[in-house]
């Protein structure tokens, strides 16, 4: 059976992930932006190298420092498909909890939910996929029998009180699929949003997206799910990601039904957080994240890693 390191792009580190709430315009820009990090999660996985879990607790810390308001911690996933996360629970239990931050975790099923909760989690993300084939690969089963999977999520989670938060990949295309038309990630969206999930993060799981492709695709949800509940996830595979997360701020800000309220998450393969939140700031949008703390997160896990930045405002910034 295939892993993941298989079946998603190769990532550069450090990651982004980000989730908007606009209150207000700034110009045609939300006034506010929610990030969600997600290196910890998405792009840590990826190691070639098994990270040790200090490392990856120190990493969160950091993130924390820097302010983030949400940061994906790890996932409870089956360790066979994903050995880098094997250490979920350690990871979970050893981070500092910063109040006002929280640190959801990815499940697949109901054995990862439990084992979450009973590690700590007070926040899930389940997730599925707009493709038939990346669904098979990612997670074992047909997208009609994922949604199964989430309905009993969703049950238990409801139970518990712990919201849930629901992902699709290959909004903008799929590695064994090719296209994907905007109408299946819509019914897809919908799907997951009308199961109970808060909010529904769009992930263009291999970065083969453009603004053009992010408009059709956003144009296609928003017509069925509330945009207040959706989020997008641009990975960097192609170098559009900062593009696609402008293009999405706009459509989504321009949105008639938006009533002034939307969330975008964009991560990466990857998006530098850092590249993200300088682009936010210069644009005047509040993002409370203090970019130095953020560099010296960056730095470290990149040295953690022996690895060179991919982040262009850190590669400026240290002249690297
Ligand atoms: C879904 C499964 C489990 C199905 O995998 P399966 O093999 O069909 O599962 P199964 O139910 O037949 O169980 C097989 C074994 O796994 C165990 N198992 C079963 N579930 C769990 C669990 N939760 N935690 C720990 N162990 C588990 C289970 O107990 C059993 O153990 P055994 O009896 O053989 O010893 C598997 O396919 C899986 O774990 N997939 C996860 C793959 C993954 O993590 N992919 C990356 C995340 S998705 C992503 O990155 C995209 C995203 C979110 O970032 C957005 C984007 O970029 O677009």
């Amino acid at each position: 059976m295939a892993t993941t390191r298989n079946m998603l792009p190769q990532k550069r580190l450090p990651l982004a992930s980000l989730r908007a709430i606009s209150t207000s315009s700034v110009g045609t820009f939300p006034k506010q932006v929610k990030i969600v990090e997600v290196g910890p999660r998405d792009g840590l996985q990826n190691e070639k190298n098994i990270v040790p879990t200090p490392v990856k607790i120190k990493l969160i810390d950091m993130l924390s420092e820097a302010r983030l308001p949400v940061i994906e911690a790890t996932s409870f996933v089956s360790p066979k498909w994903v050995p880098q996360m094997a250490d979920h629970a350690e990871v979970l239990k050893g981070i500092q909890k910063f109040p006002g931050i929280s640190y959801p975790v990815l499940i697949p099923n109901v054995k990862g939910f439990q084992a979450a909760v009973a590690a700590g989690a007070k926040e899930v993300s389940l997730f599925g996929a707009a493709s038939e084939l990346f669904s098979k690969k990612n997670s074992n089963c047909s997208i009609e029998e994922s949604f199964q999977r989430f309905d009993q999520i969703l049950k238990a989670a409801q139970a518990a009180s712990i919201p849930v938060r629901g992902y699709v990949s290959c909004v903008l295309g799929c590695p064994y699929e090719g296209k994907i038309s905007p109408a299946k990630v819509a019914e897809v969206t919908k799907k997951l949003y009308s199961m109970g999930c808060y909010e529904i993060s769009l992930g263009d799981t291999t970065g083969v997206g453009t603004p053009g492709t992010m408009k059709d695709m956003l144009s296609a949800v928003m017509y069925e799910v509330p945009v207040a509940a959706l989020a997008v996830h641009c990975h960097d595979t192609y170098g559009q990601a900062l593009a696609n997360t402008l293009m999405a701020l706009q459509v989504i800000q321009a949105c008639p039904f938006s009533q002034r309220a939307w969330r975008q998450d964009s991560s990466s393969g990857n998006l530098a957080t850092e590249d993200l939140v300088y682009m936010l700031t210069g644009l005047g949008i509040h993002t409370g994240v203090n970019l130095q703390k953020l560099l010296e997160a960056g730095t470290f896990i990149c040295q953690a890693l022996n690895r060179k930045t991919g982040s262009k405002v850190a590669q400026a910034t240290y002249k690297l």
